[in-house]
């Protein structure tokens, strides 16, 4: 696949000394959605930053569709569209000069035709001519991701594009993201929703203190997701795996009292008749047992654990 964007070695030291990036490197291939997932003061927003060009790194590079984001700001940055968490100014602008105001200062020619495209698929269309201070806080919203996507950019970013909006909207963002996806747009966006993530994104990266810890494809985190574990606490412990379940994903515990079964809790065959038959067989006898399924919050609580 080819990268869009390619993030090499970046690091950041604001001016009080303190480190908020690490050595980041990343790619993100064209039309593809990307969760960035982290705690707060991870270094999203200084990542996302860097990118857009608003705070320069103190090491590394940044290539937006190959133009470095310093050296090159314009051509790289009007690859960019950004949706901040927050709308600023512009409370007494209707919708339409807001949202026009915005491509314009990328140098694109006027082109009321596109704009009002981006409108109706926001459904914003009939609140065109609405002063932004009379619109609701989903509207807010949908006028900052019209803004971000007033100059045809190929990457949007979504800071937090769900913090604090309610069940119905947020699932009318997922739709918005995943048409936008459809018209080849890549799109990263940070959230602290690790359901957002396993909802939206092909592909998910951790960032904990500074520092990418984790990316994986979406799918592959699923099927740790699905992955469920099923503990048989022997009556007598054992040495090692018999011969004859050697071909079972089979694991002992640490004084071989217990035999871990690990397998795939959405496959419809679970494999667990056979192989209860098998301990059967072997003379293998169990006092009880039980089932333990790790999710991806697990896994991103343990990952930040392992890290602190
Ligand atoms: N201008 C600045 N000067 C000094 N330190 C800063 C500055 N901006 C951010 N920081 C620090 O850098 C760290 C990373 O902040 P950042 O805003 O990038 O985190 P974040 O992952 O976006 O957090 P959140 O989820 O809370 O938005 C934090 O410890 C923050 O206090």
């Amino acid at each position: 696949m080819t990268p869009i964007l390619s993030i090499s070695s970046v690091s950041k030291t604001y001016a009080g000394g303190f480190q908020a990036l690490k050595n980041i490197s990343l790619e993100i291939n064209k039309g593809e959605i990307f969760a960035l997932l982290g705690p707060n003061g991870a270094g999203k927003t200084t990542l996302i930053s860097i990118v857009c060009g608003l705070v320069t790194p103190s090491t590394g590079t940044v290539l937006a569709g190959g133009h470095d984001i310093l050296r090159d700001y314009r051509k790289a940055r009007a690859l960019i569209g950004l949706v901040p968490q927050e709308l600023t100014s512009d409370a007494f602008e209707s919708v339409w000069n807001t949202v026009s105001f915005s491509r314009g200062l990328f140098g694109k020619p006027a082109d009321p035709a596109y704009i009002e495209k981006v409108l109706r698929s926001l459904s914003l269309w009939n609140k065109k001519d609405n002063r932004l201070m009379t619109l609701s806080g989903g509207m807010k919203r949908r006028v900052l991701i019209a803004k971000a996507l007033a100059h045809e950019p190929q990457i949007l970013f979504l800071d937090e594009p769900t913090a604090g909006v309610d069940v119905a909207l947020r699932k009318d963002m997922w739709e918005l993201v995943n048409s936008l996806r459809a018209t080849g747009v890549t799109i990263i966006l940070t959230t602290h929703y690790i359901e957002e993530a396993e909802e939206m994104a092909d592909r998910v990266g951790v960032i904990n203190r500074g520092e990418i810890i984790l990316v994986e494809e979406k799918t592959e985190l699923m099927r740790k997701l699905g992955s469920k574990r099923l503990i048989l606490d022997l009556q007598a412990p054992l040495a090692g795996i018999p011969p004859e379940l050697a071909e079972q994903p089979l694991s002992l515990g640490p004084q071989g009292t217990e035999l871990i079964y690990t397998y795939d809790a959405r496959r419809e065959h679970s494999g667990i008749a056979t192989l209860l038959k098998g301990l059967h067989d072997a003379g293998i006898t169990f006092k009880d047992l039980r089932t333990e399924q790790s999710s991806l919050e697990d896994i991103f609580v343990g990952l930040l654990k392992e890290k602190s």
